[in-house]
């Protein structure tokens, strides 16, 4: 809480986090998007104290970590897990040796760290892989190898560091999954760093958006996208831009039983020609957005009711 962090370089200073606030909930995925240099790195780090904030307090799991040192904080740093962008495995290792490597630091015998080691790989649909070396491995099985050893000390927390960017779409898609099948098979907390606002849509929770060493926004996902002029909703649906002076983009960030348009014509007199929509998953819901030109002198009335009924109405053609 509170983090700040600033590196002080030979001729300048570069703040990278400047009172930053995060609170992830238990069991939860949260996503924090920025760009490059937003400090998204010196955040994930500071949560292990990889990087130790120069203000500020890091709480994970109901232990300050900001006041522990040495063995303490190397045991509190083992129940946090890491995911690499570039997976970090030792290349001269099997599969099973990466794996097995965080537990033959801390000590594990042969007997239970092979049937840790084997759990695991099963765990991340790699059982048949054990033998291999990373280098025959594709980059989604490599990173598959990362997520099985970063699980290897039973973390409660995850941390990923732009787990996916060095994916193609379709691998990026089962690493996504396999993030979340384990969140709720295992029931951990996963905290990921992210430039793509894709992986936010697909898995995350709650999310924040980084710029500059602050949080520009942060929140639960869905309720961000019932918000009005939400930074993080307009990045997730950018607005369609065949717009015109009576284009209405309304956003259901839940389902409806009752049909809106329909309503809108009886009650207000107005015609709605939709021009186009769909549905999204996010987060694990169904969000709706309707793209309709609403015409008619009673138009601001329409737009006033739908408000009221919890959509969200933004005019496209502005
Ligand atoms: N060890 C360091 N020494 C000096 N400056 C650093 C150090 N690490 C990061 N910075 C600076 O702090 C700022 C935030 O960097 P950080 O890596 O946290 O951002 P990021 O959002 O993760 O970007 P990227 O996605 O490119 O890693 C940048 O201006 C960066 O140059």
């Amino acid at each position: 809480m509170g983090l700040q962090k600033v590196y002080r370089l030979k001729k300048r200073q570069v703040t990278a986090l400047n009172g930053v606030d995060l609170h992830v909930r238990s069991g939860e995925i949260y996503g924090v998007v920025g760009q490059s240099g937003a400090g998204k790195s010196t955040l994930l780090r500071s949560v292990n104290l990889l990087e130790r904030p120069d203000h500020g307090t890091v709480e994970v799991d109901g232990e300050q970590l900001t006041s522990l040192h040495g063995s303490g904080l190397r045991a509190a740093r083992r129940r946090i897990g890491m995911v690499h962008q570039h997976f970090a495995l030792l290349s001269s290792r099997t599969v099973a040796g990466n794996v097995a490597f965080p537990l033959e630091v801390s000590g594990v015998g042969r007997a239970q760290r092979n049937a840790k080691v084997g759990e695991l790989l099963e765990l991340v649909g790699l059982g048949d892989k054990a033998k291999a070396y990373p280098s025959q491995l594709s980059g989604g099985q490599k990173q598959r190898v990362g997520i099985a050893r970063a699980l290897a000390s039973d973390p409660k927390v995850l941390l990923s560091d732009e787990a996916t960017s060095a994916l193609d779409p379709e691998t990026t898609e089962s690493i996504l999954s396999l993030l979340r099948r384990l969140r709720d098979e295992l029931g951990l907390t996963i905290l990921l760093i992210t430039h793509e606002m894709d992986v936010i849509k697909r898995i995350c929770d709650s999310a924040a958006i980084m710029a500059d060493g602050e949080f520009l926004e942060s929140g639960r996902v869905l309720d961000l996208i019932g918000t009005p002029g939400s930074l993080l909703a307009r990045s997730l649906f950018p607005l369609p831009d065949n717009g015109g002076p009576d284009t209405v983009v309304v956003t259901y960030p839940r389902s409806f039983d009752q049909p809106f348009m329909s309503e809108l014509t009886r009650r207000f007199d107005v015609d709605v020609n939709i021009l186009g929509g769909g549905v999204e998953e996010v987060a694990g819901h169904s969000v709706g957005r309707l793209s309709v030109d609403l015409l008619g002198s009673r138009r601001n009335e329409a737009i006033d009711y739908l408000t009221q009924q919890g959509l969200l109405v933004e005019e496209a053609g502005q």
